[in-house]
């Protein structure tokens, strides 16, 4: 029982041990629990006690960091605002005084607005405050800092003046309680009508007289195509108005009238460059009107915080007005050329079957003044006194002309009667390779040298009879008919232009009447064959060298004139005399005061732009172009350069005889005067004359043209030289001529003639006997030798040689000492073929060596010779002698 007992003891035992144990574990998990949850709750409690620092300080982080980003973002636009202002307000705009100076905008470049002061944001760079005036609005100055609107009123204008160009901005100052004291800085501008003043109770008629420019230029300028003068000026580049700038300080009360037209001029000014800048006067609201406000707490600009900046130093404003009147002063600016040419794809597209058209300068309104050749107007007289830019028109017209029509349209051919080189340029030359493609002839120095003229006139009137005969092949009257029937031919316009014209038709001598009357001829008809003549003249007279000859001036239709000219345009048309400098007044209506067009001529003569477009046109020439013929009056021709003498070669006189060639022709090319030596009686030449270099050129030129024909030993050269001033020529031709030569002097020239005489009889070698001043061995040659004298050897050398292949060509110091060497005053001279004569006159040329009675027109001239050759001639034709060969 008792282990019953014990045993049951013992079971409890344990099952409450066991249940004590488990209660323990419990109890430690409750504990552990309860310190877990414990440690929990503190921690909590710590973590619940450390939220609002942290949150606060996220907060305040955040906060720096906008603070920073807003300071930077401010920066940033400070700076990107005065970026913008820098380009919106460029150079003069709103440069700071210190390095102030002038800088009009561009040709069609806005003004832009203008600096007054720096806008006050604190921690930024400054950034400009701008206002807009020219062609934008008006500004209204109120407040109690007076002297801070005289600021604003000298920098704004200041300003708008160094952002145009001289001249292009004028103001009207209205001042009544300072009279002009608040503009003293300006004064200098009323020198050059830029700066007027009205005095007090001019205010209405300043008011009015905007009020009518306003209308003006929308009626006349603006004239519906543009809204306002600026975006005119953006579209064509040009600015044909001036801003006019009223500055209106102060005064009383505005009547109902003047409050009306303020109010319109404030409406509509601004379109057509008419501003106010206003102190007093208050502006009625509207979207141009920037009002600045001084106070002084600072100023305000259209309601933003701005500090302005100090009035522009006096000395600056006082030196830019002065210099902008000065320039003003002295007349406009020219126009570029360039707004005379096409743009670079656009040269060379015209065509000109109906006639020829470009602009020639810029009219009133800006607009091109064009000009046109053709069937109506077919020619152009131009006048001014010299100085007044004749010359640089040519230039300019013969640019806008070049530029638009290529070679094969349009041909000029051009010749300058006074001094001077400037037309040289259109021709080839040593310094600059290029020319003009379209220049067929250039010449220059021509003033003495009128048969140049006439060489040209007859060249132009042989061409135009072969437009004439082409257009009745084809049954057809115009040219603009004849490029239609006949597309491949080349039928160019021609442009002949002859400056100092008057100089051709001088003189009652048969070149003033042969060119008289071709000039009418080529008038009269050239119209229809596209040969248009342009003559222009400095002087009055040669205007009045036309009057003779109505008809002829009547085919002028197209008249400029130049500042100053007389007698271009019609009885009672003076417009020329008030033109400004550079500027011409065009009219197509025979200068009927109807037909004024004023246009401003561009400056296109100077080196540098005019060979900036004869380069381009050099470059696009044809290939096969060849450079104008240029003629220069004051230039010797060399005979190794002329063309007729580089074309001979031995043997060329087999058939029809040598030819001596004895000078340049003046002529339309360079030809060689040639005399022919055939086996015929009279073929001997004699020189004329005193002049020793231009008698030694003539029979040089001659001897070496003749050689040239004959192989070496073929031909003998007999030189007799009887002047030692001729001696240098004549040793220098005897030297090059070498074994084929021989020579004399006064005391071996009776052999010469004894020797030549009786040589006659058996035919041999063609023999040339070259006397120089062959009169001086008139002593030794009237010795006998054997049965004649000297002589007579000689005339019988002259009568019998030719034949015989033996020719004379030889110098006389005179006209008389020729005939006494030939029998006497009454002898004969049928022997001499062929003359030159240098400074004999024609009186002395007659009786039998010239047709007709009383000799040729002839007055000597320096390196001038008058060649007859009764052979061919039926007048004398003057020779240029070449220089000298060595
Ligand atoms: N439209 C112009 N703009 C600027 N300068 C010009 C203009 N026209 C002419 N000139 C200048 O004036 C000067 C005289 O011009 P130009 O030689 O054309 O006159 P001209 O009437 O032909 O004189 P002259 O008959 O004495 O030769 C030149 O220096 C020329 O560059």
């Amino acid at each position: 029982m008792a282990d019953r007992r014990a045993q049951l003891v013992g079971r409890v035992r344990d099952t409450l041990a066991e249940a004590l144990g488990a209660t323990r574990t419990r109890l430690f998990a409750a504990q552990s629990d309860l310190a877990a949850g414990r440690e929990r709750l503190a921690r909590i409690r710590r973590a619940a006690a450390a939220v609002p620092e942290r949150v606060g300080a996220e907060r305040d982080r955040r906060l720096a960091e906008i603070d920073a980003r807003h300071a930077e973002r401010i920066a940033e636009l400070a700076r990107r605002a005065a970026d913008a202002a820098g380009r919106e307000a460029p150079g003069a705009a709103g440069q700071e005084w210190d390095r102030w100076r002038g800088t009009p905008a561009g040709r069609g470049e806005p003004p832009g607005a203008l600096r007054v002061g720096t806008l006050a944001i604190p921690g930024a760079e400054p950034v400009p405050a701008l206002v807009p005036l020219l062609d934008a609005g008006h500004v209204e100055l109120s407040g109690d800092d007076r002297e801070g609107c005289d600021a604003v009123v000298s920098a704004l204008l200041l300003r708008a003046l160094g952002r145009a160009d001289p001249g292009a901005v004028r103001l009207v100052g209205y001042d009544p309680e300072h009279l002009g004291g608040g503009l003293a800085g300006f004064a200098p501008l009323g020198t050059a009508g830029l700066l007027t003043f009205v005095g007090p109770g001019g205010l209405g008629r300043l008011l009015d007289d905007l009020v009518e420019q306003i209308r003006r230029i929308n009626e006349t300028v603006l004239a519906g195509e543009h809204v306002s003068l600026r975006e005119l000026a953006g579209a064509t580049g040009r600015r044909p108005e001036p801003w006019r700038v009223a500055v209106l300080l102060g005064g009383d009360e505005l009547s109902r009238h003047e409050r009306g037209q303020l109010d319109r001029v404030v409406r509509t000014g601004a379109a057509c460059g008419v501003h106010l800048v206003v102190r007093g006067v208050a502006l009625p609201d509207d979207p141009t009107v920037v009002r600045v406000v001084t106070g002084p707490d600072g100023a305000q600009v259209a309601g933003l915080p701005v500090r302005l900046d100090p009035p522009p130093p006096a000395p600056l404003v006082t030196e830019t007005c002065r210099d902008l009147a000065a320039r003003v002063n002295a007349g406009p600016p020219p126009t570029p050329f360039t707004d005379l040419l096409p743009p670079p794809e656009r040269m060379w597209r015209e065509d000109s079957a109906t006639g020829l058209t470009a602009p020639i300068g810029e009219g009133p309104h800006g607009r091109p003044v064009t000009v046109t050749l053709g069937d109506y107007p077919p020619h152009a007289l131009i006048g001014g006194p010299s100085g007044t830019g004749k010359t640089n028109l040519i230039f300019a017209w013969i640019g806008a002309l070049a530029a638009r029509y290529s070679p094969a349209e349009l041909e000029f051919y051009l010749l300058d009667f006074k001094e001077g080189v400037s037309f040289a340029r259109f021709a080839q030359g040593r310094r600059d390779p290029s020319w003009l493609p379209h220049m067929r002839l250039v010449g220059i120095n021509v003033n003495t040298d009128r048969e140049f003229g006439l060489a040209l006139l007859r060249f132009l009137a042989e061409e135009l009879r072969r437009r004439a005969d082409a257009a009745k092949k084809h049954e057809v009257t115009k040219l603009a008919e004849l490029r239609a029937v006949d597309p491949t031919g080349r039928w160019p316009r021609i442009v002949a232009v002859v400056d100092e014209f008057q100089m051709l038709l001088a003189g009652r001598d048969v070149v003033a009447r042969e060119a008289a009357d071709l000039l009418e001829d080529l008038a009269r008809r050239g119209r229809s064959q596209g040969i248009h003549l342009v003559l222009a003249s400095q002087d009055v007279r040669g205007i009045e060298a036309l009057w003779g000859r109505p008809a002829l001036v009547a085919q002028f239709t197209l008249r400029i004139a130049l500042p100053k000219a007389l007698r271009i345009l019609a009885e009672r048309n003076d417009a020329a005399q008030s033109l400004p400098r550079w500027h011409a007044v065009v009219n197509a209506e025979s200068g009927l005061p109807e037909g004024n067009q004023v246009a401003r001529i561009p400056s296109a003569s100077d080196w540098e732009t005019w060979s900036g477009l004869q380069h381009r046109l050099w470059r696009m020439r044809p290939q096969d172009a060849a450079p104008a013929r240029l003629f220069d009056g004051d230039a010797i021709p060399r005979l190794a350069d002329a063309p007729d003498f580089r074309a001979l070669s031995p043997g060329d006189g087999a058939t029809r005889g040598p030819v001596a060639l004895l000078g340049e022709i003046i002529d339309v090319q360079a030809r060689s005067a040639a005399l022919r030596l055939p086996r015929a009686p009279g073929r001997n030449l004699a020189v004329l004359g005193t002049r020793v270099d231009e008698a030694c050129a003539v029979l040089d030129a001659a001897a070496r043209s003749l050689a040239r024909q004959h192989r070496p030993g073929a031909a003998r050269f007999s030189i007799a030289c009887l002047d030692p001033d001729a001696d240098p020529v004549a040793r220098a031709l005897y030297e090059d001529l070498a074994d084929d030569a021989a020579w004399y002097d006064e005391e071996t020239v009776p052999e010469l003639m004894a020797e030549t005489a009786e040589g006659l009889a058996s035919a041999g070698d063609p023999h040339y006997l070259l006397l120089f001043a062959v009169d001086a061995a008139a002593g030794a040659l009237a010795a006998r030798a054997g049965r004649r004298t000297g002589l007579e050897q000689l005339r019988h050398i002259l009568h019998d040689g030719p034949e015989r292949r033996t020719h004379v060509l030889a110098w006389w110091r005179g006209v008389a000492r020729m005939r006494a060497d030939l029998g006497g005053p009454a002898a004969r001279t049928d022997q001499i073929g062929a003359w030159v004569a240098l400074d004999a006159h024609g009186g002395e040329l007659g009786s039998s060596l010239y047709p007709g009675t009383g000799g040729p027109d002839w007055y000597p001239r320096p390196w001038r010779g008058l060649f007859f050759d009764r052979a061919v001639h039926r007048t004398g034709q003057v020779i240029i002698p070449y220089g000298p060969s060595r």
